[in-house]
């Protein structure tokens, strides 16, 4: 037998091993799942039968309660997720190996690796560890030869003499190789090749060693990541909350302690699937818009980030557009929040009308009393709740004076004409509107609204200005503020106003949104502005952060790098890192290339894509949008037939993929993505770009790419985001000249 065949009999053999053990726990943990749902089922049933159902005597509630806590530990005890686990791991339960040997040990160990740990707990042998154990890292980090991994206890060092890869599909060895000996990146290539899904997948079996250092990462409270497209910005951010999540970290962060900022709804349902993949459920995913509706519950009209983006888009190159431009990019910066900042401050010491407050002939309190009071808020309540004390402590000294005020009032009603035979309600009645006056009276001064506050910064043109002293302001200032009044005295606001309201709220009635927060994962980080970075540092206090994100890609704003400088100030934590991602695993390199060159000179510096080749894109001139049409109705045939199941075909704009849509839609069967949609399906679709946005497809028609349509540097990051979507195949389309983007 040469050496091949005797590894693969002993491989066979290990495999043989370790699905009997599974299939035996399989067994034994359904036996055992059985076993607690029948004593919940019998302590129920016992519950109901033998305690009574309401009662206030003592010894029967106590009854009740110890039969309750019965129910709650079977309800506890009963986890069905290692019973899941282990199905899981029946069809393919490691796919990869290294023999070690740790230093002053003489003992080798084979490491399989594989998506859960499983261990003989009787004999304390591990068949496979989970690929988040802290040994695991080596598999990811190293070759052959001298190697070190972090262990709770501190830095372990060691040695791998082999290292080893596996692909086992329905229980069987499909092959395995050795990685000192071919290529290591094989199985990476095969991954890649093939056709993407309509849901994320994992990328456990081959995460490469500069993402295996942020996914492991634990020693940042913020984790910052500017990668390029296609880095795998979104999957190490997935994997890295499933190994944060990792019970043998003994980390304690639990899956309802997480929170994923997401873009919108329909990239939520992309990678939806990938953490219950891994065995980690109900982390929350949150987009921005779905937390501003919760927040203020329609109180501002409906405008999403879509229908703002779309304006942005078609209103380029007008006046409008570009006032509306600028005051996105003020509302959102550090400057408003300065203006923001110094407006609660004005208002807190200058324009609270507060004034002399008396009942009844007696002064409670002088407006100069109440105002230091206010004032002297050491432990920094909000202006609101601070506001509400006063409030409180008003009516309660008038509490007492009240009763006189009846008793004076009774006698003032029994001498006045036609009350005699209602002395008491009548008076009753008197005493009742003047303390709801009374009451109204102090309100002037203890209500404070964050909508009147931030309307009063474009009411009193001079105002923001005043407050802007030593602070650069947009150019379109004027503009800005006279449409924004104009707005809010509609009762509207802009997306944009959003961020700013939510800050004055919470900083005017502090933080009750959100709590219990322990670790934010942002994605998609250039999409938010300094200002919702403020908010997310209030909403999630105590939280650390893993932000995500590319600045090429961003479509509103200028692509800059201080973002990131903003962010890390912001967010203000103590233990920072900032890490770059530079080459990406989603497109060929065909498609790279030409990705990239959009970019222009200079900006593919340190670029790198990985070695997977593919055909070159095509661009192609169209006389006409019907002969445009007809090609891409021939064009989804042919890369259907190809075997290519995902075709996206991306406009510019949600308008334009309507009408596209409704063309083509006449030839070929496909889909329309519309923005708060739901789960993109597999098969041909028409799809605006920035709702393409962190999705990916195996072919990609770019529709319309002429010169009337992708002409500014803004068309630039649209454009750069449509093509690198594409895994396999590019085709961009224009009629009449050509962007000269391209
Ligand atoms: N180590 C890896 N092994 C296998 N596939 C990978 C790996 N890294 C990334 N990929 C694949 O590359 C593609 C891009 O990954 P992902 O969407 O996470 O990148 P991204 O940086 O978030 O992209 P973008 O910013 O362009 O949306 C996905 O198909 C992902 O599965």
């Amino acid at each position: 037998m040469d050496s091949y065949q005797e590894n693969y009999q002993e491989e066979i053999e290990y495999l043989r091993k370790a699905l009997a053990f599974i299939e035996e726990e399989v067994e034994k943990e359904a036996k055992n799942l059985e076993e607690k749902k029948s004593d919940l089922i019998a302590a129920r049933k016992d519950m109901y039968e033998n305690t009574i159902h309401a009662s206030s005597d003592f010894e029967s509630l106590v009854d009740i309660n110890l039969h309750s806590m019965q129910i709650n530990n079977y309800i506890s005890s009963y986890n069905p997720q290692r019973f899941k686990n282990l199905k899981k791991m029946i069809n393919s339960p490691y796919f990869g190996r290294f023999d070690f040997i740790e230093k002053g040990c003489s003992e080798k160990e084979n490491i399989y690796i594989g998506l859960y740990n499983l261990m003989d707990r009787n004999t304390g042998r591990v068949y496979v560890y989970d690929w988040r154990a802290p040994i695991s890292s080596i598999f990811y980090r190293y070759e052959l030869g001298e190697v070190m991994y972090d262990t709770p206890a501190g830095i372990s060092r060691g040695d791998v003499s082999l290292k080893r890869q596996y692909k086992i599909w329905n229980s069987k060895l499909k092959y395995f190789f050795d990685c000192s000996v071919r290529i290591t990146d094989e199985i990476l290539q095969e991954v890649l090749s093939q056709n993407t899904s309509a849901k994320m997948k994992n990328i456990i079996e081959t995460i490469q060693k500069e993402q295996d250092i942020i996914i492991r990462d634990r020693d940042h409270e913020l984790l910052i990541v500017q990668g390029t497209a296609g880095s795998g910005k979104t999957s190490i951010a997935l994997h890295r909350i499933a190994f944060l999540l990792y019970e043998g970290l003994n980390s304690n962060l639990r899956s309802n302690e997480v929170v994923i900022l997401s873009p919108n709804t329909v990239f939520s349902h992309y990678i939806s699937s990938v953490l219950p993949e891994l065995g980690e459920e109900n982390v929350e995913q949150s987009v921005f818009d779905d937390l501003i509706s919760e927040v203020f519950q329609g109180r501002f009209g409906e405008e999403t980030r879509d229908m703002q983006l779309e304006t942005l888009i078609h209103s380029r190159g007008k006046t409008s557009g570009e006032v509306r431009r600028q005051s996105i990019d003020f509302k959102g910066s550090r400057v408003f929040k300065q203006i923001l900042d110094r407006l609660l401050w004005y208002y807190a010491h200058r324009l609270i009308p507060f004034e002399d407050v008396y009942y009844n002939g007696t002064i409670l309190a002088t407006r100069q009393q109440l105002k230091n009071r206010f004032l002297h808020n050491e432990i920094g309540i909000p202006m609101a709740k601070q506001l509400k004390i006063i409030e409180t402590f008003l009516l309660k000294k008038v509490h007492p004076l009240q009763k006189k005020r009846l008793q004076r009032l009774e006698k003032i009603v029994e001498k006045s004409e036609g009350h005699e035979f209602e002395i008491k309600s009548f008076s009753r009645l008197l005493a009742i509107r003047q303390a709801v006056a009374f009451r109204e009276r102090i309100r002037k001064f203890t209500i404070v609204d964050y909508r009147d506050l931030y309307m009063l910064l474009f009411k009193n043109h001079g105002l923001l200005l005043k407050l802007a002293r030593g602070l650069t302001l947009p150019e379109t200032n004027k503009e800005i503020i006279l449409t924004t009044l104009q707005n809010l005295q509609k009762g509207q606001v802009h997306y944009e106003d959003y961020a700013p309201l939510l800050y004055l709220k919470l900083k005017i009635e502090g933080n009750d949104v959100v709590s219990g927060i322990k670790h934010v994962v942002i994605d998609e980080a250039q999409d938010y502005t300094p200002l919702q970075y403020e908010v997310f540092r209030i909403l999630y206090n105590n939280a650390t952060y893993t932000v995500l994100g590319d600045i090429r890609q961003t479509i509103e704003k200028t692509a800059d790098g201080l973002l990131y400088d903003d962010i890390s100030e912001i967010l203000n934590k103590g233990k920072m890192i900032k890490l770059s991602l530079n080459k990406g695993y989603r497109s060929t390199c065909e498609i790279n290339t030409f990705a990239q060159a959009l970019l222009g000179e200079g900006t593919q510096q340190g670029y790198a894509s990985i070695e997977r080749h593919g055909e070159e894109p095509k661009v192609i001139p169209q006389e006409t949008l019907e002969a445009m049409d007809r090609s891409i109705v021939e064009d989804i045939a042919k890369f259907t037939e190809q075997g290519y199941e995902s075709i996206a075909v991306i406009c510019k704009t949600q308008g334009e993929a309507e009408k596209v849509f409704g063309r083509l839609k006449k030839s070929v069967q496909l889909t329309l993505i519309k923005p708060r949609g739901g789960e993109v399906t597999k098969g041909p679709l028409v799809i605006p770009t920035y709702m393409a946005k962190g999705l990916e497809f195996d072919v990609v028609i770019g529709y319309d790419v002429s010169k009337e349509n992708y002409v500014s540097d803004f068309d630039r990051q649209l454009l750069y985001i449509t093509c690198t979507r594409a895994l396999h195949r590019l085709v961009i389309y224009y009629k009449g000249d050509k962007s000269p983007l391209i």
